[in-house]
């Protein structure tokens, strides 16, 4: 009987997740799928590795308790792969914070540890964990683990992971973390299969999705990365403001008179490209749009990302791999091209006819930096992970 593990990710806007067979030393995808609890009619879909549909449910309102979309993924999962054994479940915790370098066990103590984290990760917290209680009551006995985002960016040292601000916060964990761990850590694996002699040069990698930051790497370790105690820093994201100035913050509160979760709800759900197009927080519909907000949006967009690659390449002494990946780095040429554009004084061009058919290899024969578009695959991060934790520890 061969060993499964069922992977989840919970996002800021949806979960996926996917089932991997563990067997062998690299996990093998058996299914993958969205999870959708959060809508008003919640929504189930499960499809092949290839992308055809086996399996999809509508419910017509949500669950009280948010447990019965996750009993169908069980109940799907022993019909078809019922020959599998299923060994542990896998999720994405996207904060860590000081304590874990590494994947973990769930236990009800880790639990309640990560969920007081939830202030730093106020958008995502509460979304990773609750799969990890619905699961718990409808399978006690299945093992789970946390694989965290947060993990990859464990060895950042300063100056890089500092704030200038009084030491003695720095001691209570106020400090930079970053995100997207797993998605880097993905991507890094992927970069030094293709290009090996990349490994030990200065890369950065942008993960432009529906959250976005960028890592800064060498030897395949993060050196700096653009998110920081919270996944609110860096980038400009489809709600997140990303870098501001923090006197707005006191701005709005003195002077607006707004409270706290309202600075909170502001700068999470109702800035980033959602905030400045008044149009969408999505890429997709600001690209076809016409209007000057959606230009704006995505202009700024585009100017933060590439001002922002030059202060990672500054970390880095220089740069010599620049990496897309995430929703809109995979998928929007006109993004890639807009940025590399601005990059053209550090060696950055692309080749346009490459990048249109976003091959893997995106820049031009002349260019001082070698470009890539790479998809991510943050389950199958999990998956390894969760996989070489059963092997060694023996945790189910
Ligand atoms: N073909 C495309 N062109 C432009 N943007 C795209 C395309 N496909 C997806 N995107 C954008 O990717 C973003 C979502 O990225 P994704 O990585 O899937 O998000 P999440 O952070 O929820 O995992 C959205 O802004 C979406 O518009
Ligand atoms: C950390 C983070 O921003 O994640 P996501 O892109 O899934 O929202
Ligand atoms: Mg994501």
């Amino acid at each position: 009987m061969s060993d499964t593990v069922l992977v989840l990710n919970s996002g800021s806007s949806s979960i996926k997740f996917g089932l991997f067979d563990i067997s062998a030393a690299e996990p093998i995808l058996l299914c993958k799928g969205l999870l959708d609890e959060h809508e008003a009619n919640p929504r189930l879909v499960v499809k092949s590795p290839a992308g055809e549909d086996l399996f999809a449910t509508r419910k017509e309102a949500p669950d009280a308790d948010g447990g019965h979309l996750f009993a169908e993924v069980l109940a799907f999962i022993e019909e078809r792969f019922g020959t599998h054994s299923l060994r542990a479940a896998g999720h994405r915790i996207v904060h860590g914070g000081p304590d874990y370098s590494g994947p973990v066990a769930l236990t009800d103590e880790v639990t309640a540890k990560l969920a007081a984290l939830t202030p730093l990760a106020p958008l995502h917290q509460p979304r990773s964990l609750a799969p990890v209680r619905a699961l718990a009551a409808i399978r006690p006995e299945l093992t789970q683990i946390a694989c965290f985002d947060t993990a990859f960016h464990h060895g950042l040292a300063p100056p890089a992971r500092r704030f200038a601000i009084p030491r003695r916060y720095e001691q209570r964990g106020v400090r930079r973390y970053g995100f997207h761990g797993l998605s880097f850590e993905y991507v890094a694996g992927r970069l030094a299969e293709i290009a090996p002699e990349l490994v030990a040069k200065r890369s950065v990698i942008a993960h432009l999705g529906n959250g976005a930051s960028l890592c800064a790497l060498r030897h395949g370790r993060s050196v700096d990365t653009t998110m920081a105690l919270t996944p609110l820093d860096g980038l400009v994201m489809g709600t997140r403001c990303g870098t501001i100035d923090p006197g707005v913050l006191l701005y709005l509160q003195q002077h607006e008179k707004m409270s706290v979760e309202q600075v909170q709800h502001l700068l999470y759900h109702e800035s980033g490209l959602l905030g400045v197009s008044g149009i969408s927080a999505d890429m997709r519909t600001l690209l076809a749009s016409g209007e000057v907000g959606a230009r704006e949006a995505v202009d700024l967009f585009t100017f933060r990302a590439a001002q922002q690659v030059a202060m990672m390449a500054t970390t880095l002494g220089g740069l010599d791999c620049l990496v897309f990946t995430g929703g809109i780095g995979e998928h929007a040429k006109e993004i890639r091209s807009a940025i590399c554009e601005r990059l053209g004084w550090l060696g950055v061009h692309i080749d346009a006819a490459a990048n249109d058919a976003a091959r893997e290899r995106i820049n031009s024969g002349g260019s001082a930096v070698d470009v890539f578009a790479i998809p991510t695959d943050e389950e199958m991060t999990i998956a390894r992970h969760c996989a070489a934790l059963i092997r060694e520890r023996h945790v189910t």
